[in-house]
């Protein structure tokens, strides 16, 4: 070793030998000239990545063999370690070839002397140069080493890390996981230090280099990727997972290698591999722990843990350490109630549960917390894009599911700016109102003119007051008011002037003038239905120390960020009838996270050209609102149009986006309580789309009453009219089927059905066979 260490101060400067063997005779190594050391020192001109693929080097260890080859420890590994294997018997797992091709390239030359031989395993795979001294990365699949000079045409840009391109794709050996991610000298040299960050973290991260499910087998059987994202994301996860045959038992969450006593405690009623056998273990005490015969070692522990043994029982052991005999009800005791126990555990090498166990399953509760490796994150993050006509409710929605999902939904900054919306909002409502006033008292009074063209005008004063006229005070304010909002100065007076006016504002909002123009608000075409909710409570809100209410926040317009972007990340918790008996598919879905993306129709450009930004999206929420068939807004060249062609057409030219042209739409037909409040006065026939709507109707029934023929209601039977119209559409334009669904999303229940409504349309995208396979149907139905 010494010679080694001389061997390196010697060489100071120059690049030093790369995978030094661990004892170098001296001899050699002062044979190695100095040239040659540095022909592997950093040319200026480094050579351009070719992107043509090198042949795959030739080696004694294919990518194929390799892995043939770890199966094949593993399975003799089991065949020698005990009688409990001798059944396994699972013809699924091929058996590797027992003696691979040794020498794929033989040596040509038998008299070869070894020196030559050692120079030739050792030079550069490409162009043959160099020593086992020289300094050389190697393919983390094939083995084959290359020279500085050579690799970044053998490695190409490395998007999987360190593997030649002909290897890109291929599982790395199992004995080299360890090296995943740690950067060499030699990498550091050629790249940047941000691309060697990127190619450590491809290699760390990327699907081919990971643990392959297949090739962990759990009470006998393969785990599926699913399970795999499942074991590995758990609290309590097996760490440095290898390929092998393990047992699990899922009840007390023992953990061990097939044949041989539990070696970990990890998280329990993990829903991954097989049925826990009897002779898991190998065990041979006649004792069973939920169903698997215990070892010798475990013997001992029960009984210094004074657990009763005799008569060999069969005990079923809880998550918690808890155990009752079979087929009796009571708890018997805990096994780690004990501090010696933990003691004499380490001692025996037994597993203990672990400082993070929660035994009770909450952890589930705890999903959005947990670090997951990137590949497994990017593998469960389902992304929902929610969209829709402006005031169709989706930053409702959107607010909604932070309430329904996340822990704390607005962070104190979060809810500090919401406040100040909320107060401003005050004032352009109210601004709403007092326009709308002018402009009905000056129809109204124009009204009256015309009614009495010729009565002498006597009593001017008399003349000039109708419903909607307010005091000179009022007025005043009301004028003064109109035109800071005018000017856009609002920001001058506020908040500090507003939190003064608030009484004034109050006084106004109460005035019979003001409630006649909130009378007549479906013709005020800007004033949100939320106005009244924040008007009658002014002087609270205007208050320094007001703190909005989730209700008020829920309420609150305008919560938009500036590029009409938002997110939120949550995962759905289970319902309660689901938590207490998750079965393998729902504890999946546990662990699948969702991204909520909300996109305001103002960020999406000309012809929406943003979209193309959504690649990943799983599915499209669109948003529209049912009470829009009868209102009208005006356009920028000042044109009035019907609020739902519009969201017709804005739906038109989301669904016809080719970056969505394999993703499917769930539509919300939101604010259904609006539907059924005014199905009775205003007939769905007011927008053209709609205008063949003729609804069997009972005529001398309310609204909400039941249809004689079908049960239904009046807003039920226009909903399903939409549903309907909006389906044919998605049909004649895609050719693909529109998932549909009524919400009211200031209902927090109805959102969420609603967003679990998005999550089944990906379970069942999942399942949906595949466009070659005949041999099912898929059902076309446009009913919703
Ligand atoms: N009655 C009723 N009101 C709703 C419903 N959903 C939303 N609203 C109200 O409708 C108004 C518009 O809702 P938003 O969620 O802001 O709509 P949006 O799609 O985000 O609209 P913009 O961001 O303004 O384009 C708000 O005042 C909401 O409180 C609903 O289901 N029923
Ligand atoms: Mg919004």
């Amino acid at each position: 070793m010494a010679a080694e260490f001389s061997f390196a101060d010697e060489y100071v400067g120059a690049p030093l030998p790369y995978d030094l063997p661990e004892a170098i005779p001296i001899e050699i190594a002062d044979q190695i000239p100095i040239a040659a050391i540095a022909t592997a020192s950093l040319s200026d001109d480094i050579p351009v990545v070719d992107p043509i693929p090198v042949a795959k080097p030739p080696s004694t260890t294919s990518p194929t063999s390799v892995f043939e080859n770890s199966i094949h420890d593993l399975s003799s590994e089991l065949k020698n370690s005990s009688a409990a294997t001798s059944d396994f018997t699972d013809s699924s797992f091929s058996s590797p070839d027992p003696d691979p091709d040794p020498d794929p390239d033989p040596d040509p030359d038998p008299d070869r002397d070894a020196d030559r031989r050692v120079q030739k395993q050792h030079s550069c795979h490409r162009c043959s140069k160099g020593s086992r001294f020289t300094e050389k990365e190697t393919c983390l699949v094939c083995n084959a080493k290359y020279c500085i000079n050579c690799l970044l045409r053998a490695m190409g840009s490395m998007p999987e890390g360190r593997k030649c391109v002909s290897c890109i794709g291929s599982p790395v050996e199992d004995s080299k996981r360890e090296r995943l991610g740690k950067s060499s000298r030699m990498l550091r040299r050629l790249l940047s230090s941000l691309e060697v960050e990127q190619v450590m973290r491809a290699e760390r991260c990327c699907e081919a280099n990971q643990l392959r499910p297949e090739d962990v087998c759990v009470n006998r059987k393969r785990l599926s990727p699913e399970e795999m994202v499942l074991l590995q994301s758990c609290p309590c996860p097996p760490q440095k997972l290898k390929p092998g045959y393990y047992w699990y038992d899922k009840v007390s969450g023992f953990w061990g290698k097939e044949g041989h006593k539990p070696d970990k405690i990890i998280s329990p009623n993990l829903n991954v591999g097989g049925s826990l056998m009897r002779n898991a273990s190998n065990g041979n005490t006649g004792i069973l722990i939920n169903g698997r015969e215990i070892t010798k070692v475990e013997m001992q522990m029960l009984k210094w843990a004074r657990v009763q043994c005799a008569g060999n029982p069969h005990f079923w052991v809880n998550a918690d350490g808890t155990y009752q005999e079979e087929g009796q009800k009571n708890i018997k005791g805990q096994i780690w109630s004990r501090a010696t126990t933990k003691l004499l555990c380490s001692f025996l090498s037994l597993p203990v549960p672990s400082k993070g166990a929660n035994p009770s399953g909450e952890e589930v509760n705890n999903m959005l917390n947990r670090n997951l490796p990137d590949y497994i994150e990017h593998r469960t993050l389902q992304k929902l894009l929610l969209t829709g006509f402006h005031g169709s409710g989706t930053s409702t929605i959107f607010k909604q599911a932070k309430f329904l999902y996340r822990s704390v939904p607005f962070s104190e900054e979060e809810r500090e700016s919401i406040k100040l919306i909320i107060q401003s909002n005050i004032y352009s409502y109210l601004c709403i109102l007092l326009e709308g006033r002018e402009r009905f008292e000056e129809e109204s009074l124009a009204e009256k003119k015309k009614k009495q063209p010729h009565e002498p005008s006597g009593t001017d004063e008399c003349d000039s007051v109708t419903v909607y006229s307010i005091c000179p005070r009022l007025k005043a304010f009301s004028d003064w008011l109109l035109k800071v909002m005018a000017s856009g100065n609002l920001e001058d007076i506020f908040p500090a002037a507003t939190r003064e006016y608030a009484p004034t504002v109050a006084e106004l909002w109460k005035d019979p003038a003001i409630q006649a123009t909130y009378n007549r608000r479906s013709e005020l075409l800007l004033l949100p239905s939320v106005a009244s909710y924040f008007l009658e409570r002014v002087v609270d809100i205007s208050r320094m120390e007001y703190e909005p209410s989730d209700m008020d926040i829920l309420y609150a317009d305008g919560i938009t960020s500036s590029n009409g972007l938002t997110f939120t990340d949550f995962f759905f918790p289970p319902l309660p009838y689901e938590a207490s008996g998750i079965d393998g598919a729902d504890q999946q879905d546990t662990l699948l996270r969702y991204q909520l993306i909300g996109l305001h129709t103002k960020g999406l450009g000309e012809n929406c050209k943003w979209l193309d930004m959504f690649e990943d999206i799983r599915v499209v929420i669109f948003c529209i609102s049912l009470g829009d068939y009868d209102e009208y807004f005006e356009d920028a060249s000042g044109i009035t149009l019907n609020k739902m062609m519009e969201s017709k057409r804005l739906f038109e030219s989301m669904v016809t986006h080719e970056t969505f042209d394999q993703v499917d739409f769930l539509l919300i037909l939101n604010k259904y309580d609006i539907l059924e409040q005014k199905i009775d006065r205003s007939p769905l026939t007011q927008c053209d789309w709609f205008d063949d709507y003729n609804p069997v109707s009972s005529r001398h029934r309310p609204n909400n009453d039941r249809n004689r023929n079908d049960g239904t209601t009046k807003a039920q039977q226009a909903f399903h009219y939409i549903a309907v119209k909006f389906k044919r559409l998605f049909a004649t334009l895609t050719g693909r089927k529109l998932y549909v669904t009524s919400s009211n999303s200031l209902d927090s229940d109805s959102v969420d059905a609603a967003l679990r409504y998005a999550r089944e349309i990906l379970k069942w995208e999942e399942e949906r066979p595949s466009p070659n396979d005949f041999s099912s149907f898929e059902p076309t139905t446009l009913s919703p």
